[in-house]
């Protein structure tokens, strides 16, 4: 079984973990809350911008004149969907420039990013590529799940991880050939290296669930001080 092989095979738990999360239920069934959608959409564009460094990492420490290419199309791809996202927000949910650079990032946003920008320091495709094509790979299997579902026909629900676009999908799409780059990668690898490149994918399919789980319950490092400070004890987060 070839590396991405392994990755995909151990993270299904993850992915089903991350379908049955009652914020991916929420999608589907269109139950999300203004305050649940917004505190998504805030966090999810800071995570954005900070997949833009991942991807610039990416560009710099390519080994192939076509990985720097293909990253650099991605990198293209990235800043166009954000320049509409910027764009398409209504007025209760302002996004410009400005007010995105004072949204706080909050603590599970924090700890994903934190992990993902601690890839770029090992300068090896083959640590930072699994951190962030675990979550193209999951938001593309999620929208896949939700493709089989009777899900709400409104928005903003329906245009909900529906990461459609051709340029992911097929043999040619992005996330097989970034399962392909791994592969390569791992090839000149050793076995350490390749364990290493596993558990930094397993750790953003995790992440990613703990994502919708701070948007859900809209943890924030507020109401993490309050619990703290007032000696709350509760479940876990
Ligand atoms: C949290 C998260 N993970 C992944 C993606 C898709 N790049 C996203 N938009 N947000």
């Amino acid at each position: 079984m070839s590396l991405s092989e392994e990755m995909i095979t151990e993270a299904q738990p993850y992915l089903t973990a991350n379908e049955k999360h009652p914020f991916v239920q929420g999608i589907i069934n269109g139950t999300l809350s203004p305050q649940q959608l917004r505190y998504y959409d805030e966090q999810d564009i800071a995570f954005e911008y900070n997949e833009v460094a991942v991807i610039n990492a990416l560009i710099n420490y390519g080994t192939t004149t076509d990985q720097v290419q293909l990253f650099h199309k991605r990198l293209t791809l990235q800043l166009n969907m954000l320049r509409d996202w910027l764009k398409r927000e209504p007025d209760s949910m302002p996004h410009d420039w400005k007010s995105l650079k004072w949204t706080p990032i909050q603590p599970i946003n924090q700890l994903y990013r934190q992990h993902m920008a601690a890839t770029i320091q090992t300068h090896s495709v083959l640590q930072i590529l699994p951190s962030f094509a675990a979550g193209e790979w999951l938001y593309i299997e999620l929208g896949k799940y939700l493709k089989h579902q009777t899900r709400v026909d409104q928005e903003p629900f329906r245009s909900f991880l529906t990461l459609g676009n051709q340029d992911f999908l097929g043999p040619t799409g992005f996330i097989q050939q970034f399962f392909e780059i791994i592969d390569q990668e791992a090839e000149k690898a050793s076995i350490r290296e390749q364990q290493q490149a596993k558990a930094t994918f397993l750790k953003s399919c995790l992440l990613e669930w703990y994502f919708w789980d701070a948007s859900y319950k809209h943890i924030t490092w507020d109401n993490w001080q309050s619990a703290a400070l007032t000696g709350q004890t509760g479940p876990l987060l």
